[in-house]
């Protein structure tokens, strides 16, 4: 089977030999098109680092990582940045919009820089607005947003270009219950109604009990892994907390 995202013993390791952090310590594991996938574990785990390698942001020590068959650890130069405006989106915790641009523009951004047509662009960017329910402040700032219309809007960035895969890095890290909520369900929309591929990093067992299946890091390695089957969110979410208080120790702060 092909898979969406191949990943084939990684490691990166930070630092020389005297003080060396085997941050990502030879993690394989694949994904498929349409999943919806959390990595879980405790600060400092290599979570943030096992994405950064995912999205190119980091260069790795070793080993391959394929996203849709091509290797995107052999990329360099323009073919890495075309590469990763084309076939990926991105989340962050802090959403990392233009403050001097409107949600609407921030959006089409991301199509204009793909050379897409003002047409096309206002066509999609309207589509996706319409669907994560903010054409309502499509003229606003960032400053004139709450954090939940910001993170949204920075949903609809990550998934106007229509993206292979999106990689979100703590996205409900900066909102209260509420509007981490409504993210969560906008993640889950895209992903079950627009067919989106996600990989999700959180500490959070209630974002994670959104996803299908969760991924849990110990000290650079994967170590457990939990799938959702026919589980109801709720169900999912206490066998996510016990495993959690299971492996005890060390995990205890990741919830
Ligand atoms: N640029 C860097 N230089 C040196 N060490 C680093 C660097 N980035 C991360 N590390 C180290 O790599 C390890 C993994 O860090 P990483 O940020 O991936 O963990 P994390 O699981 O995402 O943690 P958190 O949940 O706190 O964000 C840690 O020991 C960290 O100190």
């Amino acid at each position: 089977m092909e898979h969406l995202l191949e990943i084939q013993n990684l490691i990166k390791y930070y630092g020389s030999k005297s003080s060396l952090t085997k941050a990502v310590n030879d993690i394989s594991f694949t994904m498929e098109k349409g999943e919806f996938t959390a990595i879980m574990g405790a600060s400092g785990s290599g979570k943030t680092t096992l994405l950064n390698c995912i999205s190119t942001i980091d260069r790795v020590t070793g080993g391959h990582i394929f996203i849709n068959q091509e290797e995107v650890t052999k990329l360099k130069g323009n073919k890495l940045m075309k590469f990763r405006r084309r076939q990926l989106g991105f989340v962050f915790q802090d959403f990392h919009l233009l403050d001097t641009l409107t949600a609407f523009d921030n959006i089409a951004l991301a199509l204009q820089i793909q050379n897409e047509k003002p047409e096309i662009v206002e066509k999609k960017v309207k589509e996706m607005g319409e669907k994560l329910n903010i054409t309502d402040v499509f003229q606003k700032y960032p400053y004139e947003m709450s954090g939940g219309q910001k993170q949204r809007c920075a949903c609809a960035r990550a998934m106007v270009t229509e993206p292979a895969l999106i990689l979100a890095d703590e996205p409900t890290g900066a909102l209260d219950s509420q509007s981490a909520g409504m993210l969560l369900g906008s993640l889950q929309y895209m992903n079950t109604d627009l067919d989106a591929t996600i990989l999700m990093v959180t500490h959070d067992a209630f974002s994670a009990s959104y996803t299908q299946r969760v991924l849990f890091m110990k000290d650079g390695k994967l170590f457990h892994e939990l799938r959702r089957g026919k589980d109801s969110r709720k169900e999912f979410f206490d066998r996510i907390i016990h495993v959690i208080s299971l492996l005890g120790g060390d995990l205890n702060h990741v919830v």
